[in-house]
């Protein structure tokens, strides 16, 4: 069976291939298509630019979709860097510019009060199904300086107390138990449980 996730980010694709791998699913990105289109990210929450990646594409191709919208909440920042967690230094920029970003505007804030969150919503469009919507969360700490060089994104700068390790200090198969992505992709698997349950019913 393959999935088609609504992602141009080569680490998301990669996680989610890693997490579908015990289950024989093939996970295609729009990487592998060409001349797809960027969809707009004109929502103001995950859940919206979701929804609004995954019915696009679904539309388009007329074929069930799962799309991620995900970022980092800063506490001391009033959450952000939020849905502009991918942009947040500049359009064209890097992971490395935004961590930069995230570091200087944290400079001043003392040890207790960097506390954060990664926030994954999935949305999953189907043609004339409802699309099904779920979120994650994973909470820690904005470090001072980058640690570890596994992930993407921000993972080098992202703290988790209980494992006493950056995220990006996790192999692979850690991150998947305890990510914010992990934790949606269980309740929307869930969520398509439940409804195959109800589908079955004589
Ligand atoms: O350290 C990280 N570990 C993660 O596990 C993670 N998940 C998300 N992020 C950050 O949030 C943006 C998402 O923005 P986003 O959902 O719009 O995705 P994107 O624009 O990169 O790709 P697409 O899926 O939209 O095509 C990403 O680029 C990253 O900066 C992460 N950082
Ligand atoms: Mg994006």
């Amino acid at each position: 069976m393959k999935i088609l996730v609504a992602t141009k980010n080569k680490g998301k694709a990669k996680e989610f291939q890693s997490m579908f791998e015990n289950l024989g699913v093939e996970i295609l990105s729009l990487n592998y298509i060409e001349g797809s289109p960027d969809v707009e990210e004109t929502g103001v929450t995950f859940e919206e630019n979701a929804i609004l990646k995954a019915e696009t594409i679904s539309n388009q191709m007329n074929i069930p979709v799962i799309a991620d919208d995900s970022g980092l909440e800063i506490n001391a920042l009033e959450g952000r860097p939020g849905v502009y967690s991918a942009r947040y230094a500049g359009i064209h920029k890097s992971d490395e510019d935004n961590m930069k970003k995230v570091l200087e505007e944290l400079q001043d804030v003392e040890d207790n009060n960097r506390d954060a969150q990664f926030v994954c919503a999935l949305a999953f469009a189907r043609p004339q199904k409802e699309t099904l919507v779920v979120k994650g969360e994973c909470k820690g700490q904005i470090l001072r300086e980058k640690r570890g060089s596994e992930g993407f994104g921000y993972d080098p700068i992202f703290f988790l107390p209980q494992l006493n390790r950056s995220m990006a200090e996790l192999a692979k198969e850690e991150k998947n138990k305890i990510s914010h992505r992990a934790i949606a992709l269980e309740k929307l698997k869930k969520l398509i449980n439940e409804e195959d349950l109800l589908w079955e019913k004589p």
